[in-house]
C-alpha cells in the first residue's frame, strides 16, 4: 500500500483500503493568509456511513457536513465549543505554570470528535485555527502509525505529541477529556515517593474519582496514583502508561517522573477538577513528607 510523504496525510487509495471506507473525497486544505499550508490534507468523508475494521465508525450528518468546510469544525461563537475552550483553559494552566515552555495541555473528545493543540508551541498563546480534530475511533496513534485527521491547521504545526497518551485515555476510560501538566507538585512528588505509586489518604481527595470517571472517593479513601519512569520522547511513555493504567484501574491519573502527570475525566469540566484536586493533593503531600509526616494514616 502505497503512503503519502507527509505524516498523517493519506492518499485515496490508502484510506479506501485502510478503513473500508465506503466512498471518500480528497481534499487539499486551502492555503492560509501567508502561502503556508497547502502541503497537508483533509480525508473528507462522503455522505455516506463509514464502517471501519476497528468498529462501527459512523459520522453523523452534521460531521459530514462540517468535513464540507473543515474549518467550520473549529470555528464557534460558543465559548463552550472545545477549540475555543483548549486555547482558554491552556491560558490558565499557563498561569499556574503547568504549561511553561510550551510542553503540557489538554485534549478535549465530544464523542466522536477529538480536539488537540499543537506541538512545541507557546501554549498560551494558541488560537482555535491552531486545533486539530481527528474522528474517533481510529487506530490508536503511536510513533508508527499515521493519523487520520478531519481538521488540520493550515499553518505548519504538529498535534500535541502526547496524542498517543491521550488516546490511552479515550480507549481505555472513555475519557471525554485529558490534561497533561509539568507541575512542579507533581514532579516533586515523583521524586519524594521513589517506590511504584504515589499515595495518600484522609486530605480533600473527595474531587477525585475512582478511575477519573467513577464515583467520587472519600476522605476515608487512600488515594494511589501510579508513577512512570520519563523516556526522551513524550511518545514513547504510550506503552508504559497503559501498563500502569491496566494495572491501576482506580487511579485518576498517572505520575511521570522527573517530568509531570496526566490527568483525565468524563468531560474537561471534570477532568479539570480532579487535576486541580491532584495538584493540591501533591503540593501538600510533598510538604508533609518534607515535614516528617505520614501521608497515609491507618
Ligand atoms: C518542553 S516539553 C517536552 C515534551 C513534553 O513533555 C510535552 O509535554 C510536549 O507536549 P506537546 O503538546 O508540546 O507536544
Ligand atoms: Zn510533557
Amino acid at each position: 500500500m502505497r503512503r503519502a510523504a507527509a505524516k498523517g496525510t493519506w492518499s485515496l487509495e490508502e484510506a479506501v483500503a485502510y478503513n473500508e471506507v465506503l466512498s471518500v473525497k480528497y481534499r487539499p486544505l486551502r492555503d492560509d493568509a501567508n502561502g503556508v499550508g497547502g502541503q497537508t490534507s483533509t480525508l473528507v468523508v462522503d455522505r455516506q456511513p463509514v464502517m471501519s475494521r476497528f468498529g462501527n465508525l459512523v459520522f453523523s450528518s452534521s460531521v459530514m457536513s462540517a468535513t464540507d468546510n473543515p474549518d467550520s469544525l473549529v470555528i464557534s461563537d460558543d465559548p463552550l465549543h472545545p477549540a475555543n475552550l483548549i486555547p482558554e483553559l491552556c491560558r490558565n494552566f499557563y498561569q499556574l505554570g503547568w504549561v511553561t515552555g510550551t510542553g503540557g495541555g489538554i485534549t478535549i473528545r465530544q464523542g466522536n470528535l477529538v480536539y488537540i493543540a499543537p506541538s512545541g508551541v507557546q501554549k498560551e498563546r494558541i488560537l482555535p485555527e491552531h486545533i486539530f480534530v481527528l474522528p474517533y475511533p481510529q487506530p490508536a496513534p503511536s510513533p508508527h502509525t499515521d493519523r487520520i485527521f478531519l481538521r488540520r491547521p493550515a499553518k505548519k504545526l504538529s498535534e500535541s505529541s502526547c496524542t498517543p497518551l491521550f488516546w490511552n485515555t479515550f480507549d481505555m476510560r472513555d475519557a471525554g477529556s485529558c490534561i497533561h501538566t509539568h507541575s512542579q507538585n507533581a514532579v516533586m512528588a515523583t521524586l519524594l515517593w521513589t517506590g511504584p505509586t504515589f499515595t495518600i489518604s484522609h486530605q480533600m481527595i473527595k474531587g477525585v474519582r475512582i478511575g477519573g470517571v467513577g464515583r467520587a472517593l472519600s476522605y476515608l479513601d487512600t488515594l494511589e496514583v501510579p508513577i512512570i519512569d520519563n523516556t526522551p520522547f513524550e511518545v514513547d511513555l504510550k506503552e508504559s502508561m497503559a501498563e500502569a493504567m491496566a494495572k491501576y484501574p482506580e487511579a485518576a491519573g498517572v505520575l511521570v517522573r522527573r517530568h509531570g502527570v496526566y490527568v483525565w475525566g468524563s468531560d474537561w469540566e471534570k477532568a479539570k477538577a480532579q487535576a486541580e484536586c491532584l495538584d493540591y493533593l501533591f503540593e501538600i503531600a510533598v510538604k508533609m513528607k518534607q515535614a516528617g509526616l505520614e501521608t497515609v494514616l491507618n
